[in-house]
């Protein structure tokens, strides 16, 4: 059970009671750390100005300063949210894959179903499926599979021509890669609490912040405490927007309130209060900006870097759009040469009839797409299944 809202509560009438005054639920910290001998934990040359949302229980070893803001979050006091249980999900969003994916289902089976197909009938499958951004490669894979098979077994009606391309495309998304998200925490050899680390990566406006802000629900709905941290300090409302996903279910956020803060201090900060805290899991939101690929590097080596002297990242999630295509693929390479990614969400799939990117990014990356995003609503996230995902485009 989290239990992050009853602290939450308590905090706030105990710091409101005691004349501190809203105020004083946020503290800025800029001080030198040293080692910390009985936990092994190493030094950070400079903290950032970093503020604690209201009902962070702080660090026992901080020093608190002055506060850096007035007002809390707007929606602190709304009701907390219960999110949408995470089993079936993929099944319950279906008739959204089956809308998007329609070219590659629907028009895939009514061609392989015609009575004797003809060479302009293949190239209509190998149109649709390019269409679909399913990629050269495995295009021409899958053609090659169904041609054989369908010659072969002589395959024509159209429960068997189904059965055909669904093994078939199963096939080609591969079911045996491990998707599951790794987000135990695990105990240091000298018994440290260590948090699971989620790094979330991607250029911007591919739906980080928000994909963040689900998989904090997504985590909560399984039970698991979250912290998470808004690493994202080149864009001032991506805090904020942040916040408002954590407060919606009572996930604090880390965050400075300093634009342009350094991003792995805040990354730093929100691992060791994971730490601190005992939280299962800590979810970074990074910036999106797309800059050189040096200059990307040394901000997302820096915060892994950083970070990593509490707590690797466990797992390290880039975020691609599915309706940008071919050029969201070209940015993710770049983003997948520097970040060591672990695995791939791919967001609003319910916006798009390429469905067939799935197939293309993960060849592409080497990396297996682990969560699908499905629309703008706060549950519309999914672990990724191969097979309900194969059925979903089927229709
Ligand atoms: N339809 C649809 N929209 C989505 C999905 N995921 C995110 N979005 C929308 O995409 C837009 C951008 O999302 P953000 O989370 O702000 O993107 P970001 O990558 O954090 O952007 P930066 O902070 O600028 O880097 C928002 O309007 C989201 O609601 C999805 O799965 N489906």
């Amino acid at each position: 059970m989290n239990e992050l809202p009853w602290i939450e509560i308590i905090s706030a009438v105990v710091v409101l009671a005691g004349g501190g005054g809203i105020a004083g639920l946020l503290v800025a910290r800029r001080r030198r750390r040293t080692q910390d001998q009985g936990g092994g934990r190493t030094a950070v040359e400079r903290e950032p100005e970093v503020a604690v949302e209201p009902g962070a229980s702080t660090s026992p070893t901080r020093e608190e300063t002055s506060p850096t803001r007035d007002a809390p979050s707007p929606t602190r006091e709304a009701p907390l949210e219960t999110p949408a249980p995470t089993a079936g999900r993929l099944v319950r969003l279906r008739d959204r894959l089956a809308r998007s994916g329609s070219p590659l289902g629907a028009r895939l089976l009514s061609v392989l179903s015609r009575d004797s197909l003809t060479e302009d009938d293949w190239d209509e499958i190998e149109e649709e499926l390019l269409l679909a951004d399913v990629g050269a490669g495995p295009t021409t894979e899958l053609l090659e599979a169904l041609r054989t098979k369908v010659r072969v077994l002589g395959v024509r009606e159209p429960a068997a021509v189904r059965d055909l391309l669904r093994s078939e495309l199963v096939a080609l998304l591969d079911p045996t890669l491990d998707r599951t998200l790794r987000t135990e925490p695990t105990t240091a050899d000298d018994g440290t609490h260590l948090p699971a680390v989620t790094l979330v990566v991607g250029v911007n406006g591919t739906g980080k912040t928000t994909t963040v802000g689900k998989l904090a629900r997504v985590l909560v709905a399984d039970g698991r405490s979250v912290v998470l941290g808004a690493a994202d300090t080149f864009r001032a409302a991506a805090a904020d927007q942040l916040t408002t996903w954590g407060d919606r279910v009572g996930v604090p956020t880390v965050r400075s309130d300093r634009e342009g803060a350094d991003p792995a201090s805040v990354a730093f900060e929100a691992v060791a209060r994971g730490r601190d805290e005992k939280i299962d899991v800590v979810l970074v939101d990074t910036a999106g900006r797309l800059q050189n690929k040096a200059g990307l590097m040394d901000e997302l080596g820096k915060i892994v870097r950083v970070s990593s002297k509490v707590a690797a990242p466990s797992e390290v999630l880039l975020v691609l759009d599915a309706t940008t295509g071919q050029n969201g693929l070209s940015q993710a390479r770049v983003f997948a040469e520097v970040a060591g990614v672990t695995g791939i969400v791919l967001t609003k799939l319910d916006g798009t009839a390429k469905g067939g990117i799935v197939v293309q990014v993960q060849r592409e990356l080497g990396v297996p797409v682990k969560l699908i995003g499905l629309g703008e609503g706060p549950d519309d996230l999914a672990p990724f299944d191969v097979e309900e995902f194969v059925d979903g485009i089927l229709g």
